[in-house]
């Protein structure tokens, strides 16, 4: 799969952009803050509905403009799909496939898959529980859209039992009336809950050699990369939904007590726990600088042979990765990826590109695209 076309209008520093991209490898290069990362964002953009840098639409449009468009033709198998967004914060976004509308955004999701390193990447390691949720998430989503239904309920059931929770504690009805209608909702929280967590499960187990491997490559002198997936409550060794369903529920009716006092939910997909290692440590507060980088590559790189053994080469971004990675490290990510079918690289300056990836390229300033011969 690749990228033919990127259009923009008012997103980020662009007013309006025109960028025709091929196949193999485009390195985006020039001056910092001038409007590289902005490009490779808004094709992310295109495949998750989202940003790898900020959690909110809002800033995406560029300033004092109301709306932004991202047009992307994309080419997969010999197909060609024209997929639009328009982004409008605060109201509804929308989207078009082929120029004509759909019912909703989501309904293009899957048109387009990438698979984006960045240094925001360092967090899957060094940072909270949530952002290794969130890597699992996105990628449940990528390689199923309709993955992003499933999340959506769990979060909005979510959402609907903690705002029961703290009317709960603040009227210290926590015993008569509330509870009935907890029922409900810890049935509710169990059912989607075993969705998320089920597939979870399998992806961490499909994950789990891939890393090992990426990372033996990326450090082979570090220790081995390993993971265990924790759950907030105690749960079979099943991926079976039925049986996780009754396990969360049980684990719910556990910690009732706790959870009226406290007036939020303790048991769920949204407590746990990918938990890295680094041979007997745990990789977070206890792996350096340099392996945590590898460590996020090899989450990254079995994403995306994840991905392309489901249905093909997804395009790979690297957002200014090498000016961050040793020689080795570098020399080593190039080998992984030039093989891709589209790989896309910013850069401040044309040497930080590894020469295996000598490719097309594009210089960018003042948020202006010129080819580069
Ligand atoms: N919504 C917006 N409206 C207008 N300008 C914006 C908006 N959001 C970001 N910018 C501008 O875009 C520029 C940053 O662009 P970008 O992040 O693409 O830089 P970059 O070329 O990747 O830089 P670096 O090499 O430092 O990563 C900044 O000057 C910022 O002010």
């Amino acid at each position: 799969m690749h990228v033919a076309h990127l259009s923009l209008t008012d997103f980020r520093s662009y007013a309006e952009v025109e960028l025709p991209l091929e196949p193999g490898v485009t390195a985006l290069v020039g001056p910092n803050g001038h409007g590289k990362t902005n490009l490779i964002e808004a094709i992310g953009y295109v495949a998750t509905h989202g940003s790898h840098r900020v959690a909110s639409d809002a800033p995406l449009v560029r300033h004092g403009a109301a709306r932004a468009i991202v047009r992307a033709a994309i080419v997969h198998e010999d197909r060609r799909a024209l997929v639009e967004l328009e982004i409008n914060p605060g109201r509804a976004n929308r989207a078009r496939l082929n120029r004509s509308p759909v019912p909703r955004p989501r309904d293009v999701l899957g048109m387009l898959r990438t698979v984006l390193f960045a240094p925001e990447d360092l967090a899957m390691v060094k940072g909270d529980p949530a952002e290794r949720r969130r890597f699992l998430d996105d990628l449940l989503v990528a390689r199923a859209p309709r993955f992003a239904g499933v999340r959506a309920d769990y979060e909005r059931v979510l959402k609907q039992r903690n705002a029961l929770l703290r009317s709960a504690a603040k009227s210290g009805r926590t015993r008569a009336g509330a509870l009935p209608t907890l029922d409900v909702w810890d049935s509710h929280l169990s059912r989607a809950g075993a969705e998320l967590l089920g597939a979870r499960l399998e992806l961490v187990a499909a994950l789990r050699p891939l890393v090992a491997t990426a990372y033996s490559a990326l450090a082979p002198s570090s220790g081995a990369a390993e993971f265990d997936y924790k759950c907030s409550t105690e749960l079979p060794d099943t991926t079976d939904r039925e049986v996780l369903a009754a396990a969360l529920q049980a684990g719910l009716a556990a910690v009732r007590s706790n959870e009226l006092e406290r007036g939020i939910t303790l048991v769920g997909p949204h407590r746990d726990e990918l938990a890295l290692r680094l041979g007997p440590l745990p990789a977070r507060g206890y792996a350096s600088h340099g392996e945590s980088w590898s460590y996020a590559l090899a989450l990254r790189l079995a994403a995306y042979e994840l991905l392309r053994a489901d249905a093909g080469d997804p395009v790979l971004i690297l957002d200014d990765v090498f000016a961050e990675l040793d020689t080795q490290r570098r020399a080593r990510l190039a080998d992984f990826v030039a093989p891709a079918e589209q790989v896309l690289i910013t850069a401040a300056v044309p040497e930080d590109v590894p020469p295996r990836l000598a490719g097309a390229r594009y210089d960018i300033t003042e948020a202006t695209a010129t080819r580069t011969p």
